[in-house]
């Protein structure tokens, strides 16, 4: 049984905005020696990042956790963390950025590897929200969060005929 009832789609527009604001909030708390990109979610926030930031060294922490291969592609079923590839150090003077927190999980994982990196993502659970140092928006614990990487255009159905149905 999945916990999320509700769909929250993210257009690239949004996505973009919300990562700018994102490096507004960060260089306020600068310098920074680098990024440090969590994949594969956080590398399209490190790339809008090190735009805006001027940031040239780029990183990333390559991890498996939720499992995508379940019909329909709703990736909404978490297994154990596997990290394929770390980083050196404690994570001092870097970000540390991903998509989203959602249960935390992955965070607290990745925070014992690199304690004092500084802990951005664009989106955040309450379960999750305790172990970020700065994120944009919060969303409740029982949303799904759609990134447009994921998503196509596809027709819609008028609302009157969903109601006939
Ligand atoms: O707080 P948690 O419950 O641990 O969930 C958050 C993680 O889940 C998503 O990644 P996902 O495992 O879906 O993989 P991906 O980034 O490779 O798409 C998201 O990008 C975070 O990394
Ligand atoms: N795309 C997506 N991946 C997730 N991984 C954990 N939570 C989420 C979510 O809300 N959306
Ligand atoms: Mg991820």
């Amino acid at each position: 049984m999945t916990p999320y009832s509700k769909d929250f789609p993210v257009s690239w527009h949004e996505l973009h905005r919300d990562a700018r604001a994102l490096s507004w909030r960060l260089l306020e708390q600068g310098p920074w020696k680098g990024i440090i990109a969590i994949t594969r979610g956080g590398l399209v926030p490190a790339a809008i990042l090190c735009r805006e930031m001027d940031i040239r060294l780029i990183d990333t922490i390559c991890v498996v956790s939720y499992d995508s291969s379940e019909e329909g592609g709703a990736a909404n079923v978490q297994g154990d963390l596997r990290i394929l590839k770390g980083v050196e150090g404690d994570g001092e003077g870097y970000i540390l950025i991903d998509d989203l927190v959602d249960t935390g999980k992955t965070a607290r994982e990745i925070r014992k590897m690199l304690p004092k990196a500084h802990f951005a993502t664009i989106y955040a659970k309450p379960a999750g929200k305790p172990l970020v140092d700065t994120f944009i928006t919060e969303v409740s614990q029982d949303t799904w969060i759609r990134f447009p990487w994921d998503m196509e255009y596809t027709f819609s159905t008028p609302l009157a005929d969903r109601q006939k149905g």
